[in-house]
């Protein structure tokens, strides 16, 4: 397929005796935000991981922009893959111009004022912010400069995983949305990693649940909700279902009281 940004090709990962991920095929269109979601320990990291280099597979190919991943050079590999991960926080002894700017300053190049002020605008934080810490910012505020960090090379493909996981539900909704939008204005392909099925029901194009290593259930939000993808993935579904119609209900009392 000429317009798949990621292939991955019977891909398995073990850890010893632990089968992290079990065999995936998979194809990401250019152009799609793909959510994946899935238990704890069910292997989406590893999955993500084995994007960049930072796992590889112990069988199968990973292929991005048609070429396999283990044979690209690893700075080839940062500079046309941004990645937002939850464990890979931002350089503490950096401030946030240094930090958005590692990526190009890595493949020799320096990010000029207006360039760091332009990608700041994207993640919506004030210019004034690039002397900053890392420690004077708020959680939402690192993960923004994180996302901003993570588009500073232009890449073709963003990753992220976990983003917004410690944040707050009202700074969480609305970097979800920001980054959806960035998506579409920059033309990414984008695959999220999220224990949040409403975040990726309302976000992504297209949702993938994993479960023991594969992947269970490939669906659109309206298919999931319209109660296909298999019974782990409507088991998830049903949790933000099961709220909604709460909410609702309190609603309707609330209103005849
Ligand atoms: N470096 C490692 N060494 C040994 N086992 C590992 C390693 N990395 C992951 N695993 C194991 O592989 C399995 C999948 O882990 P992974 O982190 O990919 O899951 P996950 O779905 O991302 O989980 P979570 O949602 O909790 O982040 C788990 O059983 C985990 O313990």
């Amino acid at each position: 397929m000429p317009d798949s940004v990621i292939h991955f090709r019977a891909v398995a990962r073990h850890f010893d005796d632990v089968i992290a991920v079990g065999g995936v095929d998979l194809s990401v269109a250019a152009g799609c935000f793909v959510a994946l979601v899935g238990a704890s320990g069910s292997g989406k990291s590893t999955l993500m991981k084995m994007v960049n280099g930072l796992e590889q597979p112990t069988t199968g190919q990973v292929i991005f922009a048609g070429e396999d991943v283990s044979t690209q050079p690893p700075a080839k590999l940062r500079r046309r893959i941004g990645y937002v991960f939850q464990s890979i926080g931002l350089f503490p002894h950096m401030n946030v111009a240094e930090n958005i700017g590692i990526g190009p300053r890595l493949s020799g190049q320096r990010l000029g004022d207006g360039r760091i002020r332009a990608l700041l605008e994207l993640v919506e934080l004030e210019a004034d912010m690039t002397s900053r810490m890392p420690d004077e910012l708020s959680g939402g505020q690192r993960q923004r400069v994180g996302v901003a960090r993570a588009l500073a090379n232009e890449p073709e493909l963003l990753l992220m995983d976990e983003p917004f996981g410690a944040l707050d539900p009202i700074t969480r909704d609305a970097l979800g949305e920001r980054v959806r939008a960035l998506h579409d204005a920059l033309g990414l392909t984008s695959i999220m990693v999220t224990h949040d099925m409403a975040e990726a029901l309302l976000l992504a194009d297209r949702v993938l649940v994993m479960d023991a290593g594969l992947i269970v259930a490939d669906e659109t939000p309206a298919a999931l909700l319209a109660g296909k993808g298999g019974e782990i993935a409507q088991g998830l579904v049903a949790v933000p279902r099961a709220q909604a119609e709460k909410l609702a209900a309190m609603e309707r009392e609330g209103s005849r009281s």
